[in-house]
């Protein structure tokens, strides 16, 4: 089913740290812009590092902050759900299934992931943090073929011109903050373009 809904992947390293954030500033931006039903919006990771867990703790307290909701699940219980096959091992659940939810009102958990062949066919925008980032999604990108995403550093869209968004793994609450103060310039625009 041709889907008239645009569609942005937000890219980092880990997809743990800066594209979770990235991703929920932005899906904040476009609902309360009345938008969000016009938008696909996910994150994934150019590594394998951290595959299947939740986003950084420093980045939810960060966004906590801030009024952003983040897909996570609460910490108190570990809820889980698994396949019988590996078919789609470390892949997002399905797309009609994440609507459906959100149709529900029900919030669905983000888990990091890594960036899939699938991706440079299905999204419009890959969005990513630095150029080890994009070196790398191009990388992969050449190795599909039709790939019609648009492959670009989320920070080319910042009015301040920083156009490299910093790994904050190693760092602490004020890289995270920096990284949010970021995101929000750059999302801000980026939506703009594309509304
Ligand atoms: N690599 C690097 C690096 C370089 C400079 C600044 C930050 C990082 C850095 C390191 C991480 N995990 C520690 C190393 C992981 N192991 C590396 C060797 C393979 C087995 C896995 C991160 C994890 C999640 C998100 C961002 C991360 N960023």
């Amino acid at each position: 089913m041709a889907s008239s809904r645009k569609s942005v992947l937000f890219v980092c390293l880990g997809n743990i740290c800066r594209s979770p954030i990235a991703e929920a500033v932005f899906t904040k931006m476009a609902t309360d812009a009345g938008v969000d039903n016009k938008w696909r919006i996910d994150s994934a990771a150019t590594s394998t590092y951290e595959i299947g867990n939740s986003p950084d703790h420093r980045g939810q307290a960060c966004l906590k902050k801030h009024g952003v909701p983040m897909r996570h699940v609460a910490r108190q219980w570990v809820i889980d759900s698994g396949a019988t096959s590996d078919w789609n091992t470390g892949s997002s659940p399905d797309d009609r299934g994440l609507a459906c939810l959100a149709n529900h009102g029900i919030e669905t958990k983000h888990r990091a992931r890594q960036v899939m062949k699938e991706d440079f066919l299905n999204f419009d925008f890959i969005l990513c943090m630095d150029e080890n980032n994009l070196s790398d999604l191009k990388k992969k990108a050449n190795t599909v073929k039709n790939s019609k995403a648009k492959i670009e550093l989320l920070g080319s869209y910042d009015p301040e011109k920083q156009l490299i968004i910093k790994d904050p793994y190693y760092g602490h609450e004020d890289d995270f903050e920096n990284v949010y103060e970021q995101c929000v310039r750059c999302c801000k625009v980026f939506l703009e373009r594309n509304s």
